[in-house]
């Protein structure tokens, strides 16, 4: 006999937008979102038995997450996913689990002849602010945010030598080269007692987010980098000396490669080394390096 081990189930990328209007100033604001709602609890029956007496239906939740951006505030996402899990726990008592992911869209306020404009904006880049909640009843509220979809780009101050060389090794040695990735970076919180706590807290995710973006792209800018794996490492500790609450922060980078093309076929013409000036971007296969950076003597959060 087979027997049903997990099963969890909910809405995703349900996406809304929410305007907000400042009277003071006349000016709005604009979040968008991409929500996924995750359900666990006695649920099995749905499965095993065809019973669905105790499924909140996708689209019910679907309909919660928009009636719950109306009545509460969407920002930081970390607030708001906590509200809407803690939600679902409330109103459910059969449920005992809800997972609640968050992606925040971009809109860059447009400016205007030099002048901040009160309602237009930019989509200036595919980064994405993104947060990853569980509400678990009889326990506490797990949260981990993050960066994702950051794409930069130094032409120099990356280097790439002292690996280990043996027959398989074709890869030259460089002290001068171009390196791009695409940040993907994660922190954990402490573990928060309610929504109360989360609540009390709110003004450090957004500080959290700002800190973890500066420090990146200072670091990937100034650092005059060894290896992508130092220099992630690098980011992860300054990040933990910024930002108290934080446990765990991880990072995956891949090592988007821009390849020398050697030209001396065409009559001598020299574009490798020091003269290096027409690159070949790859699409793939690329690096990808990846880590975990906790801090000394804590207990990591377990989401
Ligand atoms: O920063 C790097 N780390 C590596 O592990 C690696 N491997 C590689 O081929 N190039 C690079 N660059």
């Amino acid at each position: 006999m087979a027997t049903l081990s997990h099963a969890r189930y909910g809405k995703a990328n349900v996406r809304l937008a929410k305007v907000h209007r400042h009277a003071e100033d006349n000016t709005q604001s604009i979040t968008e979102l991409t929500v996924r709602t995750l359900l666990e609890g006695d649920i099995a029956a749905s499965w095993t038995a065809a019973d669905n007496t105790n499924i909140v239906a996708t689209d019910t939740q679907k309909q919660t997450i928009y009636v719950i951006a109306k009545q509460h505030p969407v920002n930081p996402p970390e607030l708001f996913a906590s509200i809407l899990g803690q939600h679902f726990l409330d109103t459910y008592p059969w449920m005992t689990k809800a997972r609640v992911d968050v992606t925040v869209h971009r809109w860059t306020r447009m400016e205007v002849e030099g002048k901040m404009h009160p309602h237009s904006f930019l989509r200036d880049g595919v980064e994405m602010r993104e947060v990853e909640c569980e509400v678990i009843r009889g326990e506490e509220i797990r949260i981990r945010s993050g960066i994702k979809g950051l794409l930069v780009l130094k032409s120099t101050a990356s280097q790439f030598w002292g690996y280990h060389r043996d027959e398989y090794t074709r890869l030259p040695e460089t002290w001068d080269r171009i390196l791009s990735t695409e940040v993907e970076a994660g922190w954990r919180w402490k573990e928060f007692e309610n929504v109360e706590e989360v609540r009390k807290e709110e003004g450090m995710f957004d500080g959290a987010w700002s800190d973890a973006r500066r420090i990146t792209l200072e670091t990937f800018a100034q650092e005059d980098s060894p290896s992508v794996q130092n220099t992630m490492f690098i980011m992860a500790e300054k990040i933990l000396a910024a930002v108290s609450g934080v446990e765990v922060v991880e990072y995956s980078l891949p090592n988007k490669h821009y390849f020398e093309i050697d030209l001396s076929w065409f009559n001598g013409l020299k574009n490798t080394g020091k003269d290096a000036e027409v690159y070949a971007p790859q699409s793939d296969p690329n690096g990808l390096i990846q880590c975990t950076v906790t801090r000394k003597d804590s207990t990591p959060p377990k989401l």
